[in-house]
């Protein structure tokens, strides 16, 4: 079956999940939600990663190897009540990062309509959203918005501010347009 989100013929409720650690992602989540409103939430873990680059790096790249799922401190309040779900994260080891695994591994959004979005640094997307499509096997996912955040590694961190947020912006808005949320 094919449908498209259509927030104008029926109130559908939006649930905005989102991973951010230089907050890129947090940035493009709250444009989001500026356009479309419902709740906004952010990813977090029991065990932080650790504050260092380089070891953030290791970490997730032992994670990804092993399928290790950190748990996750966030909790969703009955996530049934949502039709819509974004979910946003970085691209991390050209992956879909271990936390947003944890999300969709933990909750069932079969029957909900899901779209992702991403930041990078510059590499794209990798496997993020093809992770997103086989974690969530029974939802509706729609396509994807990306675009370029910081690049950690480099020592840069927020750009998706001042004149770049104002593009962001209006990326975002032709997506949601495209896609008939807004
Ligand atoms: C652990 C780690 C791994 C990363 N791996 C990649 C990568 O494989 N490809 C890429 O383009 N950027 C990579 N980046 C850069 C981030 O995707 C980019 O800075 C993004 O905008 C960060 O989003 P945030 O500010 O919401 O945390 C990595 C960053 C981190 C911290």
């Amino acid at each position: 079956i094919h449908f498209t989100a259509d927030s104008t013929s029926a109130a559908q409720k939006v649930l905005i999940v989102y991973l951010s650690r230089t907050n890129n992602t947090k940035a493009i989540a709250e444009l989001i939600h500026k356009q479309v409103g419902g709740t906004l939430v952010a990813l977090e873990l029991e065990k932080p990663y650790p504050e260092n680059y380089q070891a953030t790096v290791q970490q997730v790249a032992k994670e990804n190897e092993t399928g290790y799922l950190p748990p996750l401190k966030t909790k969703i309040d009955n996530i049934q009540q949502y039709d819509l779900v974004f979910v946003g994260f970085p691209t991390w080891g050209m992956q879909l990062p271990p936390p947003m695994k944890s999300f969709l591994r933990q909750y069932n959004l079969s029957g909900k309509t899901v779209i992702p979005f991403n930041t990078n640094g510059g590499y794209g997307i990798g496997s993020t959203f093809q992770t997103v499509k086989e974690l969530c096997p029974s939802s509706n996912v729609l396509e994807g918005f990306t675009m370029r955040g910081g690049s950690e590694r480099d020592g840069q961190l927020l750009v998706i501010q001042g004149e770049k947020a104002t593009e962001a912006e209006t990326a975002v808005k032709n997506w949601l347009r495209k896609l008939k949320v807004l």
